[in-house]
């Protein structure tokens, strides 16, 4: 278990789910994603990216960072470390993955998630509130959202601008699996403005903004300045975390 950062009610079948997050020589935000799992009323499983076994996580984070340095090009490096194969295998198998801005990049890389990430249309680094739409509630990751609700979550990235063929993009349409799309001013030229997508099964989804960073009341973006959309101030993450948990559960975890 990384840190205790327990707010919530207890619940015992909740904090008996047992989420791995994975941290890379180069990432930056495991302990944020430890933290908003254990705020969500999980239990956080700190893993290595060179170990061999999964200690039977329920499910696993990706967090976001420079892993590698962003050497090669982002996640390329990474997607070769040894835990990653164990994470292929089990989700085939199912179990839910969730990839967070680095995170994701490793799941294309990995060929978990179609399409890649390359910089940003502006060629910048770009940091800043983002309002999305939930248009997905099905996945693993989504079940706590209201279909098309907004969300405002952090965005900070240099290679967010995510690309995929017409053929690609025109499946991830048809079939549903655009799971967050951006909302307002298309932020760094991702086709079709998509912010994150799912695989076929729904178990393994990825997205570029931060919602670790927006999990508790007072500290995450205001949504309440984009009008009706939120989920509380500053809280508009937190779902991500509570459906895996609210899932597995319901699922016989
Ligand atoms: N915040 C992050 O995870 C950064 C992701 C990535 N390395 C980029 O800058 O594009």
């Amino acid at each position: 278990m990384i840190g205790d950062f327990s707010v919530a009610p207890e619940n015992d079948a909740l904090r008996a789910v047992r989420i791995g997050i994975i941290t890379f020589p180069g990432t930056l935000d495991d302990r944020d994603a430890a933290r908003a799992v254990t705020l969500a009323g999980g239990t956080a499983v700190g893993l290595w990216h060179n170990e061999a076994n999964l200690q039977s996580v329920d499910a696993v984070i990706i967090p976001g960072g420079f892993s590698y340095g962003d050497y090669l090009r982002a996640g390329a490096i990474a997607r070769f470390a040894p835990l990653m194969d164990k994470v292929v295998d089990a989700s085939k198998g199912g179990m839910p993955v969730l990839g967070i801005c680095n995170g994701f990049q490793i799941l294309t890389e990995a060929h978990l998630l179609p399409g890649s990430m390359i910089k940003n249309n502006h060629l910048k680094f770009s940091c800043a509130d983002q309002l999305l739409r939930v248009e997905n509630n099905t996945t693993a990751w989504t079940g706590s959202y209201e279909k098309n609700s907004g969300m405002v979550i952090p965005l900070k990235n240099q290679d967010g601008q995510y690309v995929a063929d017409e053929k690609t993009l025109d499946e991830l349409e048809g079939e549903g699996r655009v799971v967050f799309r951006y909302d307002g001013a298309n932020p760094n030229g991702s086709r079709r403005n998509i912010a994150g997508i799912t695989n076929a099964a729904g178990n393994v989804v990825g997205l570029m903004p931060h919602p670790e960073h927006a999990v508790e009341p007072g500290f995450g973006p205001d949504s309440s300045a984009y009008g009706e959309v939120g989920l509380g101030y500053g809280t508009d993450g937190l779902g991500i975390f509570t459906s895996v948990l609210t899932s597995l559960v319901a699922g016989g975890k």
